[in-house]
């Protein structure tokens, strides 16, 4: 409607009052309001009384006489008015922000004006909404305490960074807004780059996935990135919030190397151990490779441990950790399962079986050889042996648990047959096992239902007729087998262990009989010596002094009535210790014979080291003396040296009277065997003592 004729007074006033802008006609030359329309009425609420023929400085609509003079002022310069921003209040108090349009017209043949309100008070709210949204948006990404990125989402350029950013990854909004974060050098695998982009877009967000950023100045920060696509005013943007959460990445991967690693060696443990053979066995299989399992122990190493202390035991664990870290590629892997128990892994092996299995040797060698060299260790001066027990992906087992069961198995196969050497599985080595395994079970039920007996073997004196000793043997008196020998089991007792439990019955049960033999007079203290044979292991006991003291005391029997049979290969591996317990045992009274004499190292020079009273000429070579000369000089020989020493010599194993014979000659007159009698029980050997009172003739 513009300014002119409104033609029709009353047609005009009609057709205002259909229109859904609030109207409002007023007369120019009295200023009284004419007319007003439905729409003016509802929105302000005034009766129609108070304001038609109003004049309009009367009117309530006005918020004050300023107000409205400003608004005629502008009014009355320009005739009308387009859009011109006016507050009006309505009949209930409110007031309402408006628009108002003035148009100056002819109503009736007067000059009016027309001015329509629009109420904008809606659209402003929403605006201020929108400012106070923009605002709390500002102020959330502005002051987070997490790193906050916006990201144009059509160009991923930054648009926005936050404070935290800048502190946390040293960027200023300078360095950062208009490029992308891979021009700004963020991403630490860049190569990451689109896979994470294809996700956010495939799935509209991210959350809390771990990327690895570089900070300005270098440092690698763990993050978890939370991404939304988010509009800010008219712009849609990717809105990226990078949590830094390296300190927690770092423990957890410090726990993660303590679950998967040995604390003293760094070296993988048995779990992470079974993850790489799993793996192995996953990937070879597709590249039609193999890979060798070498389970290694280090031969004796208790000793070590037991004799130097265990700090010096964990420096050896160490060294011998690292040759072998040094005898082996890259690829391969070298665990720790415990103790002294080392898995090498030999990985990616191809080649017919022959070609395989002819590498895996000569690593193997190469890895003994490497740990058998001398090593110093703060000041010692050692030298390891080792086993190793092999098995084949492929041949030898399918899954981690069978290989390394099997690489086990045929490392007990190298220690059965003397150590320090390498064996390929075979599967008669299970049975082996098997047996061995059941074995242990049975003696741990006879130590349990006291199943073990004490058998004793007199040792004759053939010059005077008499009995001068006896040899204390063990047995096992087996449910089915009846009496068994220790050849059968003593090397279960002794690796298990369990020879300290029996030993110490041993050592008991032979004082209770000696105590007894005293009581009733069958021998004559001083003339008669027990021999107790005493295992590596016993003797390497730290109490081991005190134990025979205190079975002797509890027992009250003197100690020249015992005397302790110790072999030449458990003084040589620790000469120092076993001298010092000689002595101690020696100075109670003990005497001690060496078992087996011959067999082992026997030299002058380690000998007179030693405190002993006796050397017992094995059995070996008494059974060919006369027929071997072989056997025969050997036993001269033993002769000479215990004569130039000044010990007292035992026969073993004497079974023919030829055999007597001879050794007499020699000058050995002390004598053990068949000939005389095999071991017997308590009341044989007590019935025997009795005897030979009256005289010892051996049969002829
Ligand atoms: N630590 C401990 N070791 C022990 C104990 N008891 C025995 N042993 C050791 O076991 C080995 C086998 O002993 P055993 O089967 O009893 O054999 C002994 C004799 O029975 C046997 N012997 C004796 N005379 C003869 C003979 O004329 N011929 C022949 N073929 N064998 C004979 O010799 C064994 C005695 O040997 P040694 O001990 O070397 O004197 C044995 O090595 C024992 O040391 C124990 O309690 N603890």
């Amino acid at each position: 409607m513009s300014a002119g004729q409104a033609g029709g007074d009353q047609a005009f006033i009609a057709f205002i009052q259909q229109l859904p802008i609030a109207c409002i006609l007023t007369r120019l030359s009295d200023s009284a309001v004419v007319a007003t329309n439905p729409s003016f009425d509802k929105l302000f609420g005034w009766p129609k009384e108070m304001i038609l023929e109003s004049r309009t400085a009367a009117l309530p609509l006005w918020l004050s006489e300023e107000q409205r003079s400003a608004f005629f002022h502008d009014l009355n310069l320009m005739g009308s008015l387009r859009q011109s921003q006016a507050s009006f209040r309505c009949s209930d108090g409110r007031v309402l922000p408006c628009l108002v349009y003035v148009e100056q017209l002819t109503v009736a043949g007067e000059l009016c004006r027309l001015s329509m309100i629009h109420d904008t008070s809606d659209r402003i709210k929403a605006e201020e909404a929108l400012r106070r949204s923009e605002a709390k948006f500002t102020a959330l990404f502005m002051d987070s305490p997490e790193p906050y990125l916006l990201f144009d989402k059509d160009n991923a350029r930054i648009t926005e960074i936050n404070r935290r950013f800048t502190e946390v990854f040293g960027y200023t909004v300078e360095d950062a807004i208009g490029k992308t974060a891979l021009e700004l050098g963020l991403w630490r695998y860049p190569e990451r780059r689109p896979a994470i982009i294809e996700k956010l877009v495939r799935n509209r967000c991210l959350r809390a996935e771990p990327v690895d950023f570089v900070t300005r100045d270098g440092r690698i920060l763990n993050c978890e990135v939370s991404s939304n696509f988010v509009r800010v005013g008219e712009d849609r943007c990717t809105l990226s919030c990078f949590k830094d959460v390296t300190e927690q990445v770092t423990i957890e991967g410090r726990i993660k190397h303590q679950a998967y690693h040995d604390s003293l060696t760094d070296l993988p443990n048995r779990l992470l151990l079974q993850d790489r053979l799993q793996q192995h066995l996953a990937l070879d299989e597709r590249h039609g490779l193999r890979f060798a399992v070498l389970f290694f122990d280090l031969d004796h190493f208790k000793r070590i441990n037991d004799s130097l202390g265990h700090g010096l035991g964990d420096a050896v664990l160490r060294e011998a950790s690292r040759r072998l870290c040094q005898g082996v590629r890259k690829t391969d892997t070298v665990a720790r399962l415990g103790g002294d128990e080392f898995v090498v892994v030999l990985a990616g092996l191809s080649g017919n079986r022959e070609q395989i299995t002819e590498q895996v040797r000569n690593h193997a060698l190469a890895l003994l050889e490497t740990l058998s060299a001398p090593m110093r260790v703060e000041g010692h001066a050692l030298q390891l042996g080792c086993s190793i027990g092999i098995a084949l992906s492929g041949e030898h087992g399918s899954t981690p648990e069978d290989l390394l069961k099997h690489a086990d198995t045929a490392l007990y196969g190298v220690k059965a047959s003397g150590r320090n050497g390498i064996a390929f599985f075979e599967p008669q080595m299970q049975l082996d096992v098997s047996r061995r395994l059941r074995v242990e079970n049975d003696l741990r039920s006879a130590l349990q239902q006291s199943a073990f007996r004490l058998h004793y073997q007199p040792q004759i004196d053939a010059h005077q007729q008499r009995i001068l000793g006896a040899e204390a043997l063990l047995r096992w008196e087996h449910p089915e087998k009846g009496l068994v020998s220790p050849g059968c089991f003593m090397s279960v007792l002794e690796e298990s262990g369990m020879i300290l439990e029996v030993g110490s019955w041993v050592l008991e049960e032979a004082c209770r009989f000696m105590a007894r033999l005293i009581k009733e007079q069958l021998i004559d203290v001083g003339e008669f010596s027990l021999s107790i044979n005493i295992s590596p292991r016993q003797f390497r006991q730290s109490d081991f002094v005190a134990r025979v003291g205190a079975a002797m005391a509890a027992h009250q029997i003197p100690a020249r009535c015992l005397q302790l049979e110790i072999t030449e290969g458990m003084v040589i591996h620790d000469i120092n210790d076993t001298v010092a317990k000689m002595h101690e045992l020696r100075s109670m009274g003990l005497s001690f014979a060496i078992d087996d004499f011959g067999t082992g190292y026997s030299s002058l020079s380690y000998l007179k080291r030693l405190p002993v009273d006796q050397l017992k000429i094995d059995q070996s070579f008494v059974r060919d003396c006369t027929v071997d000369s072989h056997d025969a000089e050997i036993i001269r020989a033993i002769i000479a040296m215990g004569r130039s020493l000044n010990l007292k010599l035992v026969a073993e194993g004497v079974e023919t009277a030829d055999q007597l014979d001879f050794l007499r000659q020699q000058g050995c007159h002390a004598y053990q065997g068949f000939l005389f009698s095999a071991a017997v029980d308590d009341e044989s050997l007590s019935a025997l003592l009795r005897r030979s009172r009256e005289s010892v003739t051996p049969p002829q």
